[in-house]
């Protein structure tokens, strides 16, 4: 297997852009996040609100409509198109083509919902992140990974990778496997983890930030968020994972010295970007 690519500083600076003085929030990008059900609106909240804190323009979050008065307190900067059904995704009507979409924190997997993604891969134009409930829902019904657009990111953990591509029995396997999955679909895969390793194809990157206090709920949603975000901006598939991965895991190295490993949240990850986004710049 070929030596992974570290994501370091060094390799971040030589394509991380600095926020033009002149721009505006029209040309700083919009964002969707399609997500929540029932009991797991929050991870729709963190999602969106992750994204809008990792500097796109706007943020649009497509939920079920029990979670509208959710999302409007909890995110106000947040826009928020409802489904017609109360408790989970039935059919996504976006009357927008934003720059960027991120699919699947809290989704669930209801029948409804599941025929809703399909209609939804067989119309979208955007640039895609697919992540939790997506992924798992494209593991029940493996004929529509064909309907991704290339370079489409997924961002699963370990078990849902294990759905995707099915059981491994080393870690060699696990990543030949990944490797022919994603030269297959010309998919762009985040297997998310300790370390977190990027597979585009035959390019394999190898996260160097980040650390156990991100185990805890929610933390792959805000991951999701802040990757659709870098896709919204303008960043390639391929700079928004690396950049999205590096910035997510440098906010809780960031926090760790003050939250320890047990009272890091996913919350804490949005609160530390601002941190995190400044010692990229100095
Ligand atoms: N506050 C919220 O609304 C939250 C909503 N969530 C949503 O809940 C849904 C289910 O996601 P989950 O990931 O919780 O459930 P899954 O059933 O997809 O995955 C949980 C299983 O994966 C295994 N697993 C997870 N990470 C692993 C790792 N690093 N190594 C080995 N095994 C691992 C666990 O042992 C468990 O068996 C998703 O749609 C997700 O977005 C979760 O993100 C949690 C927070
Ligand atoms: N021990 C760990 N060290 C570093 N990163 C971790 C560790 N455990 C989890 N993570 C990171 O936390 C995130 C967990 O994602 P995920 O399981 O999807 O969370 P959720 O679905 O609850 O939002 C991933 O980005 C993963 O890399
Ligand atoms: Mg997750």
């Amino acid at each position: 297997m070929k030596v992974p690519l570290q994501i370091t500083k060094q390799e971040i600076l030589t394509f991380y852009k600095l926020i033009n003085p002149l721009t505006h929030k029209g040309i700083q990008g919009h964002a969707v996040i399609i997500g929540g059900s029932y009991g797991k609106m929050g991870a729709a909240v963190l999602a969106s609100g992750a994204c809008l804190k990792s500097g796109c323009g706007l943020v649009t979050a497509f939920i079920p409509k029990s979670g509208y008065a959710i999302l409007q307190i909890s995110n106000p900067e947040v826009m928020v198109l409802t489904d017609e059904n109360e408790n989970f995704i039935s059919g996504i009507n976006l009357k927008i083509q934003p720059q960027a979409i991120g699919i699947g924190p809290g989704l669930g997997q209801e029948k409804q919902t599941q025929q809703a993604f399909l209609e939804f891969l067989n119309t979208n134009k955007s640039p895609l992140v697919v992540d939790a409930d997506a992924l798992n829902i494209l593991s029940l019904n493996k004929a529509w990974l064909s309907l991704l657009p290339e370079n489409t990111i997924l961002t699963p953990h370990p078990k849902e990778l294990e759905r995707l591509i099915g059981k491994w029995g080393s870690e060699t396997e696990k990543f030949e496997n990944t490797i022919a999955f994603s030269e297959h679909y010309k998919a762009i895969i985040v297997m998310k983890g300790a370390p977190t390793f990027i597979i585009n194809q035959s390019k394999i990157y190898q996260n160097t930030t980040g650390n156990a206090a991100l185990a805890t709920a929610g933390s792959g949603d805000v991951l999701t968020g802040i990757i659709t975000s870098f896709l919204a901006q303008g960043y390639s598939p391929d700079h928004a994972a690396r950049l999205g991965v590096f910035i997510h895991g440098l906010t809780a190295d960031i926090a760790l010295p003050e939250t320890g490993y047990q009272s890091f949240i996913a919350s804490d990850i949005i609160k530390n970007l601002g941190k995190a986004f400044l010692s990229l710049d100095s």
